[in-house]
């Protein structure tokens, strides 16, 4: 019988150089070996990150490097007291928990209602145009509805927010399983139920827009926007009279009316992290440990005294979401939630994690002073009804809209320094087609959801290649046709070289001749994508 043991040997046997790899070719070959690992492991208990036994199977790939484990830490510094729960005593839950592994779960459901959601959500849904869940969605519902821990990792522009809005709209509000006076019992006490945390203003905004939309006209206050930038006593009053009964914000803005007692989250049953790996930075480390602390933590329990995995599930269901999961996020999974399962849906594709499969990926190379002017070129030979162009540096966007305005393109710039109702304007003019380009820095990579845009151009290279997914999949979104070109001057073609070996995409020359692009590069080895 193909044990976890026997399992994990079959990884060491591997031997794999991890400590090669980028971040994210080391997550794809972890994804591979995850998948690899359900199959084996199918009928024999539930495939979850901590039976699959990361730590050990890293260890013995590569036991000489004693540095290993400092990098592959999260650089936030997690509650400890959860660390200790992970290890034999997830691995002993395997033979008691019911089946349920990766593969196991239904794929590619035809229709919502296939999915066992109440009738009134699904009318929601429908009303609004969602018939058919996309893969990652028929994956991830009957996932969370099973009251599992969960990472979902799938492509940018997938539809990762419905994956866990539809679940927790099935459990909290008035579209869900509950009678309505149930939900309003739950009101009346103030309880907030569920809290999703994004890294900025935007996607927070933008995520509570999505709710709101299901929710529909007459519910939309069972959804309130906690976001940094927006006025907090205006926040509070609106917590107080209106009683959401879910709340989507920022860890910073959460945090503070956490901490001045204005926020009660103790009896939170989901708590959702969007962009998990950025949630993860430096910048985030306290309020997110306040966050893990406080969210679904019942007072008066004893937070060190070991709990059963019955007694853990009576706390919060934490959910995590990204297109990049590094293997910090694999750790982090392990500490902050309950035995965690990797959700992903089932591609054609399967290495290239991150990035949708329609995008088209080419680079030009051009000298610094010429940048402008080559990106303007690239709009109209390309024809780009909606382009988001990436630079590094705030300063420098200015000057970019002022070069493109004066050669007649409509454009404008957006960064952290504008304000919140400046940045809403300039969001707003983006998505109604009156600016054709965006120029912004990296606040915009991630999860911004612009259906229409058609173009991404990194001006400036981005860090890395996890950066580069996130920007590259602001186009391109739900199956649709995208273009990313990145500029580069001459001894900076390397970086683009690395960046698609790190990939595993073609990531070819171009030039722009006579309004049109002109592929300079043959695909010599093509990539297996
Ligand atoms: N089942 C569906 N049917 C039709 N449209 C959908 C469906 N699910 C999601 N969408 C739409 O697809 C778009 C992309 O979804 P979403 O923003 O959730 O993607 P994502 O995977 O979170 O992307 P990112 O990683 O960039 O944040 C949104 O406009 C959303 O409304």
């Amino acid at each position: 019988m193909p044990t976890l043991a026997a399992s994990r040997l079959l990884l060491v046997g591997e031997s794999f150089p991890f400590q090669k790899l980028s971040h994210v070719s080391r997550t794809a070959w972890l994804h591979r070996s995850i998948r690899f690992l359900s199959r084996v492991e199918r009928d024999h208990g539930p495939l979850t990150l901590t039976n699959l036994g990361f730590k050990s199977e890293f260890e013995t790939t590569d036991k000489n490097n004693t540095q290993k484990p400092k990098q592959m830490s999260s650089p936030v510094e997690f509650p400890n007291r959860k660390r200790n729960t992970v290890g034999s005593k997830g691995i002993k839950a395997v033979g008691t928990k019911k089946l349920l592994g990766i593969e196991s779960a239904p794929f590619s459901a035809k229709s919502f209602s296939e999915l066992g959601l109440p009738p009134p959500l699904i009318e929601r849904l429908a009303t609004e145009g969602f018939a058919v869940p996309t893969d990652v969605q028929s994956t991830a519902i009957p996932t969370i509805l099973k009251n599992h821990d969960v990472v979902i990792q799938s492509y940018t522009g997938s539809g990762k927010t419905l994956a866990y809005l539809v679940p927790i709209l099935c459990e909290v509000g008035p579209l869900g399983k509950k009678p309505s006076d149930d939900n309003s019992k739950s009101v009346k006490k103030m309880e907030i139920e569920a809290v999703i945390v994004a890294p900025s203003r935007e996607l927070g905004m933008q995520i509570v827009r999505e709710f709101e939309k299901i929710l529909g006209p007459i519910n939309k206050k069972v959804v309130q926007q906690l976001v940094g930038g927006a006025n907090r006593s205006r926040q509070e009053e609106a917590l107080k009279k209106n009683k959401p009964a879910i709340i989507v914000g920022t860890p910073g803005r959460i945090a503070e009316i956490s901490a001045a007692g204005k926020l009660h989250t103790h009896g939170c049953r989901f708590l959702v992290l969007d962009e998990v790996d950025e949630l993860l930075s430096f910048n985030f480390r306290e309020d997110m440990h306040r966050i893990l602390e406080h969210v679904g933590r019942r007072s008066g329990a004893d937070p060190h005294a070991p709990k059963s995995p019955l007694a853990q599930r009576a706390e919060r269901q934490t959910i995590m979401v990204s297109a990049t999961v590094p293997f910090s996020v694999i750790r982090a999974a392990r500490s902050w939630g309950h035995d965690p399962l990797l959700v992903q849906a089932k591609k054609a594709q399967a290495t290239v994690e991150s990035l949708p499969p329609s995008l088209k990926h080419y680079y030009c190379v051009t000298k610094l002073q010429h940048k402008v002017d080559t990106l303007r070129r690239c709009v109209h030979a390309l024809d780009a009804k909606s382009v988001i162009a990436f630079m590094n540096h705030t300063k420098q966007l200015k000057d970019a809209v002022f070069k493109l305005e004066a050669r007649g393109m409509n454009a404008a710039e957006l960064h952290g320094d504008l304000g919140k109702l400046g940045r809403s304007t300039i969001l707003k003019k983006f998505k109604n087609g009156e600016v054709r380009v965006l120029v912004t820095n990296e606040l915009s990579a991630r999860g911004l959801d612009v259906a229409e845009c058609d173009l991404v151009v990194n001006l400036d290279l981005p860090t890395d290649s996890i950066h580069y997914a996130h920007r590259a999949g602001r186009t391109g979104r739900l199956g649709r046709k995208g273009t990313v070109v990145t500029m580069c001057e001459e001894p900076e073609v390397f970086v683009v070289k690395k960046l698609q070996k790190q990939l595993g995409i073609p990531i070819l020359a171009c030039e722009f001749k006579e309004s049109q692009l002109v592929v300079t590069e043959e695909l010599k080895n093509p990539v297996v994508r």
